[in-house]
This record gives C-alpha cells, structure tokens and sequence, in this order.
C-alpha cells in the first residue's frame, strides 16, 4: 500500500473544537453501509429530524444532525435494518465500569517487581508446591495475614497480592478462602493469572478429599 489508493469503504473524520470552527457534531452522526445494509457506527435512530444533512463518501452515507435544534422525542424510524429499537440495541455503549483508584506503588508493574524478588511469596517455608490440599485446608486460609484461594484447580497464597488486585481488595475478598474460578471468569476470564501468581502456588486442590 502507498497510501495513494482509493479506499471507498473508509473515511477518516477530522476532530477538534467542533464549535468555533462550524464543525458538525459527531455526537449527533451515524454511518450507514448503503452496500451491505445497517448502521456501522451512531445512533442511526434519530432521523427524519428537519435539522438533518446527508453526506456521502464512497458507499457510506453520514447523516449529519445538528443536535442544538434538537429537543428529546420519541419519533422513530430512518432505520434500514428492522426497527429502531433493534439499531438501537446494535450500538448500544457499554456499561461503565466502576474503576478502583489506583495507588503508587501498587500497579501492575510494582506486582511483577514483587514477584521476581520477594522470597517465599507463597509462604512455603521450603514445602514442595505440588502438595494435593483439600478445600478444607483452603478453608482456613481466610486470615489477615493467610489468604489462600483456588482458581482453576490451583491452590494460591494470595496474601500479598491483594492490595495489587486492580478490582480492589474488597472484591478480591470474595475469593478467600474459597474457590473463585467461576467469580474470575465473570469479572476477567482473560486475566493471565497463572502467570501473575505463579510465585504464589501454594499446592493442587485435591478433588477426591472435602
Ligand atoms: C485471584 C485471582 C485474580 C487475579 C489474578 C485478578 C486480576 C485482575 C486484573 C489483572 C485485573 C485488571 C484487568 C483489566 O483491566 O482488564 C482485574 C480487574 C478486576 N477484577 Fe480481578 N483478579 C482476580 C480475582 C478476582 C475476583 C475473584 C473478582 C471478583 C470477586 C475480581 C474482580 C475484578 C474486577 C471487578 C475488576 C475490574 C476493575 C476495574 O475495571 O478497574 N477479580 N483483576
């Protein structure tokens, strides 16, 4: 590619101070795919309003709505995919997640600083890490200063890890002294947690045993 070629299925929007420079409101402004249906991008419901202008760029039209003019209706249709409550649905935006603060010195970094020098992260005292442990020795480890858990058949000492967890200490909690593979896989299965803890394996949940 030498970037001379003509893309018709893309355009790139300039952004910036939207209002002194007369710029349309992208808030306001959907993208449809004339050639294969659908909106791509916007809130394609709110057509058929006066203050609308349509563009077009390749295969893909912009409908450009002057939101200031706009008052809060109920109108529907404009869609050219089912109804406007299914287009709706389509780009409908993510819940907002509850962020934790973050506190110095406690990232995700500072965590594998912790991981590559402290010595006995699991609190082994020489133990071998492959001991088969049942849930009712997990069970006892919900102390300040022994927190264990089991996730994904793997008996952790998650102790020091808690004020490094990015979901908090409080949620992290939830998880001691119990198995918490089905609680992790809701928040985060993607976390690559036998990495991050792999310092902390305290020994194998051993099924057979209560
Ligand atoms: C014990 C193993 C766990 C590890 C290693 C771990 C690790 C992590 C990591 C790396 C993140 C950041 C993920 C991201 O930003 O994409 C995270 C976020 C989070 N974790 Fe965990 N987690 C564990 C267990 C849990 C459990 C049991 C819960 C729920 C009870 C939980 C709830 C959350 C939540 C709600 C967030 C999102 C925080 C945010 O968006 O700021 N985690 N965790």
């Amino acid at each position: 590619m030498d970037g001379t070629e003509n893309n018709d299925d893309f355009t790139f929007c300039q952004v910036g101070d939207s209002e002194s420079k007369g710029l349309p409101d992208v808030s306001s402004m959907s993208i449809k795919d004339e050639k294969n249906g659908g909106t791509i991008w916007g809130d394609n419901s709110r057509s058929n309003v006066d203050s609308e202008k349509q563009e077009k760029v390749g295969s893909l039209t912009f409908k450009v709505i002057d939101a200031s003019s706009q008052k809060p209706s109920t109108k529907e249709g404009g869609s050219n995919v089912g109804s406007s409550k299914e287009t709706k649905s389509a780009v409908k935006k993510p819940a907002t997640r509850a962020k934790v603060p973050f506190q110095i010195g406690y990232s995700h970094m500072d965590w594998l600083k912790v991981t590559r020098t402290h010595p006995d992260l699991a609190g082994l005292k020489g133990q071998s890490n492959k001991r088969l442990i049942p849930l009712s020795e997990v069970k006892l480890h919900n102390t300040e200063d022994s927190m264990w858990t089991v996730l994904k058949g793997r008996v952790y000492n998650i102790t020091l890890y808690m004020k490094f967890h990015p979901g908090g200490v409080d949620m992290l909690m939830k998880a001691v002294g119990k198995d918490c593979t089905a609680l992790f896989n809701k928040y985060h299965a993607w976390v690559n947690a036998e990495f991050m803890l792999e310092k902390c394996l305290v020994g194998i949940l051993d099924d057979s045993r209560k």
